[in-house]
């Protein structure tokens, strides 16, 4: 299979165990997904169901105990030298001794793209995540809003085949997060590229996506795949719609069943 006709995704029977002091603790067991090119997909569980680990895992940092990892073809390793990856983190990281236009433009310059074309495409990324004019703004000068827009196009800058995204929005306010959702929904549709989300905050999950794996715990395992059939490019309207709060009701009860599976 061509990397162009390859899946972006193929987890089979993955199961990732940590050694701690008290023993072996397994945090993930028999995960299988499939997860076509372009789609938007999230990992939707409790806290320390294992989805930062599964996300983890398939970015490369973690290595699985066992099951094997396949991205567009290759494996996580290859997938990750090869500049398949954009990843964005809980905390947004910016360099504060840095302008936003040179934390944007720092895997350039680790790629040694020469500096007129670096600054060029790190101002594109800028604008495209509407942070147009702040291009010379020190992290110290801008919101926390905006500095989760700058680890965004940081993580875009290199066209990367494949965005994760590990609770991106954590931390903000809701109407602010909700502001947010609809950004990245645009910047992913203009991007075309594939997407996988973790968060545990249902209507997040609905909103942004396609698919949605909701995952239980002890141990970590996949419990439900819910397709979200709904329009887009998707608005706010749209999150006070029957067929939103429809999806919304029924990943909150998925959730209350992996929440459930925790006092076990
Ligand atoms: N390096 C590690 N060593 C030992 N245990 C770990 C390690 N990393 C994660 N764990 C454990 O694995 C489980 C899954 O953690 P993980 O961070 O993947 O969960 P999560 O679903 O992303 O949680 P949250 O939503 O709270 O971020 C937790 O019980 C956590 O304590």
């Amino acid at each position: 299979m061509s990397a162009a006709t390859a899946p972006a995704l193929l987890v089979e029977d993955v199961a990732v165990e940590f050694k701690t002091a008290s023993g072996t603790y397994l945090a993930l067991q028999g995960i299988d997904i499939e997860i076509p090119q372009g789609g938007f997909t999230t990992l939707l569980g409790p806290s320390g169901c294992g989805k930062s680990t599964l996300l983890r895992t398939i970015a490369d940092i973690i290595a699985p105990t066992r099951g094997t990892l396949n991205l567009f073809g290759q494996t996580p390793r290859e997938a990750r030298l090869d500049g398949a990856f954009g990843f964005v983190f809980q905390d947004p990281v910016l360099l504060p001794w840095r302008t936003c236009l040179e934390n944007v433009a720092l895997p350039l310059q680790v790629a040694k793209v020469p500096r007129v074309e670096r600054t060029e495409r790190a101002r594109a990324m800028l604008a495209l995540v509407g942070l147009e004019g702040f291009e010379d703004r020190m992290p110290s000068q801008i919101s926390g809003g905006m500095a989760r827009r700058v680890a965004i196009a940081r993580a875009l800058v290199l066209s990367p085949r494949i965005l994760f995204l590990d609770e991106p929005f954590n931390g903000l306010d809701e109407l602010r997060r909700r502001q947010l959702n609809e950004e990245l929904q645009r910047i992913w549709l203009e991007s075309g590229t594939t997407a996988i989300l973790v968060t545990h905050n249902v209507s997040e999950a609905v909103f942004m996506s396609d698919r949605v794996l909701v995952m239980g715990r002890n141990p970590g395992r996949i419990i439900a795949d819910e397709t979200i059939s709904l329009p887009r490019p998707r608005t706010q309207d749209l999150t006070r719609a029957s067929e939103f709060l429809e999806y919304e009701d029924r990943l909150t009860s998925l959730l209350t069943d992996a929440y459930r599976g925790l006092d076990d």
